[in-house]
């Protein structure tokens, strides 16, 4: 794969974004970005405070980091899970990048993440089940590649290596 091509990952809260988008960027040696902290900083709320606001005004600052991230190169990008809701960040991501999808499967996200500090699941647990339901077919849609995060992180980090080298 081009050097010069962003790597976009997709997928629930939870799947594992940030955390192995963060150590993918670093064995390949390219700058890490995650969506959620470029919001903060370029809207200068916080994601609870923007979805005080309303969802709506943070699904538009979403867009607005989206379009920010799209415009640099070789850079690896860990999205926000409901960045699927507006199909226009897809195709910005798309115009200079590749998408992956990391599916996780909510019974192994329930079991690790602490749902109540996340505005979308500070309902519960079943919500992650809903969307899940909600947004899988969102997901496979928008991605690229689909990369299954259901084994230990360095393996899964290894198919990511992989898959990149063998991609044209
Ligand atoms: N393959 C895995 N094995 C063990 N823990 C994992 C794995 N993938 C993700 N996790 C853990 O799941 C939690 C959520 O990951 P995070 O990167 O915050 O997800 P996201 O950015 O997609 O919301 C973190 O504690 C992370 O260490
Ligand atoms: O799924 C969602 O709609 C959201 C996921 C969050 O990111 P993570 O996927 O990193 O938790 C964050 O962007 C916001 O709370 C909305
Ligand atoms: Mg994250």
């Amino acid at each position: 794969m081009n050097d010069k091509r962003n790597i976009i990952i997709i997928g629930m809260p939870g799947c594992g974004k940030s955390t192995l988008g963060k150590a993918l960027a670093s064995r390949l040696n390219r700058s890490f970005y995650d969506a959620d902290d470029v919001i903060v900083w370029q809207e200068g709320k916080s994601i609870p405070e923007l979805f005080a606001i309303s969802e709506d005004c943070f699904r538009d600052a979403e867009v607005r980091a989206s379009r920010f991230l799209a415009s640099k190169e070789g850079i690896v990008v860990a999205c926000g899970g409901g960045v699927i809701k507006r199909p226009e960040n897809i195709s910005i991501f798309k115009k200079t990048g590749t998408v992956f999808f990391l599916d996780r499967s909510p019974e192994d996200i329930v079991s690790d993440v602490d749902v109540s500090v996340r505005p979308l699941l500070k309902d519960g647990r079943q919500k992650v089940y809903d969307l899940y339901e909600e947004r899988i077919g969102l997901y496979r849609e928008a991605a690229d590649y689909c990369i299954r995060n259901d084994k230990p992180m360095e393996s899964v980090l290894d198919e990511f290596e992989t898959l990149i080298g063998n991609i044209p």
